[in-house]
C-alpha cells in the first residue's frame, strides 16, 4: 500500500502525461492539501504564525503553494527559500507570496523563536543521500524545536524507504504530522505522528495500477486523516 520514490515519479510522469495534468496543477493541488491539513491540526487560536521552510525541489513548490492558501485563510506565512529555482514556475509561486505581502527570511533559526507552526517542505521523494549545505542547519533546528512540525511528504532527511537517517543530522527528527502526497511512501513505517493523505484527484484506474486505495474524502476535503502507518483511523 505504499508508493517507492521509483514508483512515486513514474506515477507523477503517468499524472502528467496520459493522465492530462499540467505539473502546475498538481503542485497546486498538494500545495492545497497541506494547507488543509495544518488548519486542521494547527487552528489559527493556536496562533497564526507559520513557518514554511521551502527547499530545492517540487517538495518546495508544494510548500511555496501551501503558504498563499494559508495566508488567505488568514494565518500569517513566513518563507524560508534560501535555493531559489529560476524555473519559472517556482518564480511564479514566489512572486505570488510577494504580491501578498508574506515575508522572506534567510534566517531559519532566528524565525523559528518567534513562530507557532512550522511546513517542512524541504524534500519529498526525490531524496537521497546525506545532506547538504545549507539544509543541516535547518533539519538540526526542526529536530531539537518544540514548535509542532508538519512535514510535507516525507520527514526532511529521511530515507524514502528506510526512515530517519541511523545517525547525525535528522536521526533524532520525529515531525508531529505527516501530509502524504497521492499515497503513503515506504517510510511511513517509521513515522508515528498524526497522518494525512491528500490525493482526491487521483483515478481509481490511476490507483489500481499502482496498487494503492483511495481513502473515503469527506466532503469538500482534500485530506484525509489516516493511521500512521497508512490504514484507515
Ligand atoms: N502528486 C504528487 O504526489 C506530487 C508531488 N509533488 C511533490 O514533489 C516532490 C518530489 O519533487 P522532486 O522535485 O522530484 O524532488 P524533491 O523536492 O524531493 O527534492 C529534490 C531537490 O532536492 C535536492 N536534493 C536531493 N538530495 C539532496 C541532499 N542530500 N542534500 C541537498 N539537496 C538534495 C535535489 O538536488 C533537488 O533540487 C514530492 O515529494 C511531492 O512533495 C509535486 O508537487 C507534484 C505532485
Ligand atoms: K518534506
Amino acid at each position: 500500500q505504499t508508493l517507492s520514490a521509483k514508483a512515486a515519479t513514474a506515477l507523477d510522469k503517468e499524472l502528467m502525461s496520459t493522465g492530462a495534468f499540467s505539473i502546475d496543477q498538481l503542485m497546486e493541488l498538494a500545495g492545497l492539501s497541506v494547507s488543509q491539513a495544518v488548519y486542521r491540526v494547527h487552528p489559527i487560536s493556536r496562533g497564526p504564525r507559520i513557518l514554511v521552510a521551502v527547499g530545492p525541489g517540487n517538495n518546495g513548490g508544494d510548500g511555496l503553494v501551501a503558504a498563499r492558501h494559508l495566508r488567505h485563510y488568514g494565518y500569517q506565512p513566513t518563507v524560508y527559500y534560501p535555493k531559489r529555482s529560476k524555473n519559472e514556475l517556482y518564480q511564479r509561486l514566489a512572486k505570488q507570496l510577494e504580491d501578498l505581502h508574506v515575508p522572506f527570511v534567510d534566517d531559519f533559526p532566528a524565525a523559528l523563536a518567534s513562530t507557532d507552526h512550522v511546513v517542512d517542505a524541504i524534500f519529498g521523494f526525490s531524496f537521497s543521500g546525506e545532506v547538504r549545505e545549507p539544509f543541516p542547519a535547518v533539519i538540526q533546528a526542526m529536530q531539537d524545536t518544540k514548535v509542532p512540525v508538519t512535514s510535507v511528504d516525507a520527514p526532511s532527511s529521511w530515507n524514502i524507504k528506510e526512515g530517519p537517517p541511523k545517525s547525525g543530522v535528522g536521526s533524532a527528527f520525529h515531525p508531529d504530522v505527516l501530509v502524504s502526497l497521492t499515497a503513503p511512501k515506504p517510510l511511513v513505517k517509521y513515522f508515528t505522528g498524526r497522518h494525512f493523505i491528500g490525493g482526491r484527484f487521483v483515478t481509481p484506474a490511476i490507483a489500481d495500477k499502482y496498487g494503492f486505495d483511495v481513502p473515503d474524502y469527506e466532503g469538500i476535503d482534500q485530506v484525509v486523516e489516516v493511521g500512521p502507518n497508512g490504514h484507515k483511523l
